[in-house]
């Protein structure tokens, strides 16, 4: 196997440049990179840092930022919504988008290299919004769309102010342009939901009076939102448009990232390539169906595939908890004090040498055969972080990550160079975008 020699040249990372910065974190904020530390704080420390304070006005208390009294109560009405039985039932609308990617991809057979993320973000929106709304968007064919616009810009000063000190106080922060800017497109993106959730709440209803079955008129699959009506808890509107933006926003770039680094990492390692490949075609022979649930279980190569690309390039590389009891560190031997933050170093304990051996920054899918793994500490991997409050969404992201995965490799041969430097923004990206060449697969 070949070393990633950029990142492995990378010391910065691994150190966290944020602390070092400050920027991201300021005040009492412990860094943390060793498994069975961050295994006591994500099992105790259910609160979320107060750093993402700056979501509030975006996802008000959706489940990925809600305060934690009201997170245990709303986690359990959402945790049977997310079961793998029901997330199943969305593989076809996931294989229908995968065959519009590849079909979008062909007009990129030029020999070219090109970033392929935004390919695949397009087609990752495509499936969480008709699955978690019940809406169809077709950001394959028309991405430029004003909720996606507004969307967009609100990403981008949430970023900014993540990372820039001086926009951190809402006093300072309020004199930008950023603040009229972030409330304007706020409300486009609330007004967009908002609409779907009335909509959704009126069909409900309507079917409620005529006592109909749960499948939707159409014989349409009901969406997460649809799900979430009559529930334990009768959420409001406004507590519905919350949860539905949380998601999507929660599920769509990190599903995104994880498929464009593997696409990636495959066309460095045409080893690996052909051997995903292999196993495709033992499944599906020379057939250009989707993916079945029982297809997807016998994908076992891939899978170590994409675990390893979730360890190297971990796409949500920290994770902050606000620490509201005090906690003793076995490894750091240190005691937190209440009120102190937590920023848990995904990616610089899945690069730990303690942890991974010798060679943490090699390519080595074979590290999570169930031999070689039975070993290792439950918290050492953690791509959708750990305990009680990790991702709701890992069996449905899994799901999609497979299932996209396996067109576009059955369709297309893949070559990369290298991923080159990275940049940590809430999320992980390479600088240079994700490059891939790619050409038609003949049968
Ligand atoms: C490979 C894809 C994904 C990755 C790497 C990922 C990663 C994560 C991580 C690390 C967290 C915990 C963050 C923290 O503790 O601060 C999280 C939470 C969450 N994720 Fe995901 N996620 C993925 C896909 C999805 C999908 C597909 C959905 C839904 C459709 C989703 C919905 C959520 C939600 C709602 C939360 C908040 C959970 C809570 O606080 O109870 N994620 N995700």
């Amino acid at each position: 196997h070949r070393m990633d020699r950029r990142t492995a040249s990378l010391p910065a990372l691994p150190t966290l440049p944020l602390i070092g910065n400050g920027s991201l974190f300021m005040g009492d904020t412990e860094p943390i990179g060793d498994p069975r530390d961050a295994q006591v704080v994500l099992e105790n420390c259910l609160d979320k840092d107060v750093v993402y304070r700056f979501l509030r006005p975006w996802l008000g208390h959706g489940l990925f930022v809600a305060p934690v009294n009201l997170w245990k109560t709303h986690r359990k009405v959402l945790l049977p919504v997310f079961h793998n039985k029901i997330v199943e039932e969305y593989l076809g609308v996931i294989a229908e988008q995968a065959d519009v990617l590849v079909e979008r991809l062909e007009e990129k057979t030029n020999g070219k290299s090109f970033d392929v993320l935004k390919h695949v973000t397009a087609c990752t929106l495509d499936i969480v919004f008709e699955t978690a709304m019940g809406e169809r968007m077709d950001v394959q064919h028309s991405p430029d769309t004003p909720y996606l616009r507004a969307r967009h810009t609100v990403m981008e000063i949430l970023n900014k102010r993540l990372f820039k000190v001086w926009l951190q106080p809402d006093c300072l922060f309020n004199l930008t342009r950023y603040a009229r800017q972030q409330k304007d497109n706020i409300h486009v993106t609330h007004q967009f939901t908002d609409e779907v959730v009335q909509k959704r709440r009126l069909a409900y209803e309507n079917k409620n009076i005529k006592n109909e079955t749960k499948k939707q008129p159409e014989g349409k699959l009901p969406a997460v939102l649809d799900l979430l009506f009559g529930r334990e808890i009768e959420f409001t509107n406004v507590q519905l448009r919350e949860h539905i933006d949380s998601i999507t926003i929660a599920g769509n770039d990190t599903t995104a990232l994880v498929i464009a680094y593997t696409l990636v990492l495959l066309g460095i390692h045409q080893d690996a390539q052909e051997k995903v490949l292999q196993e495709q075609q033992q499944i599906f022979g020379t057939e250009k169906r989707g993916s079945t649930k029982e297809d997807l279980l016998k994908m076992n190569y891939l899978e170590r595939v994409i675990k390893e690309s979730m360890r190297l390039y971990t796409v949500v590389p920290i994770i902050a908890r606000n620490i509201d009891k005090d906690i003793y560190l076995p490894t750091c031997g240190v005691t937190m004090p209440a009120g102190s933050g937590a920023v848990i170093g995904a990616f610089a304990i899945h690069r730990s040498t303690a942890v991974w051996g010798p060679n943490p920054d090699e390519f080595d899918p074979d590290r999570f055969l169930p031999e070689r793994s039975h070993d290792r500490h439950p918290a050492a991997f953690l791509p959708f972080s750990y305990g009680s409050r990790n991702c709701i969404g890992r069996n449905f992201g899994m799901l999609i990550i497979k299932s996209i995965l396996s067109s576009v490799v059955r369709s297309y041969k893949i070559e990369a160079d290298d991923i080159g430097p990275l940049k940590i923004e809430m999320l992980l990206f390479p600088k240079n975008g994700h490059q891939i060449k790619i050409s038609r697969r003949t049968s």
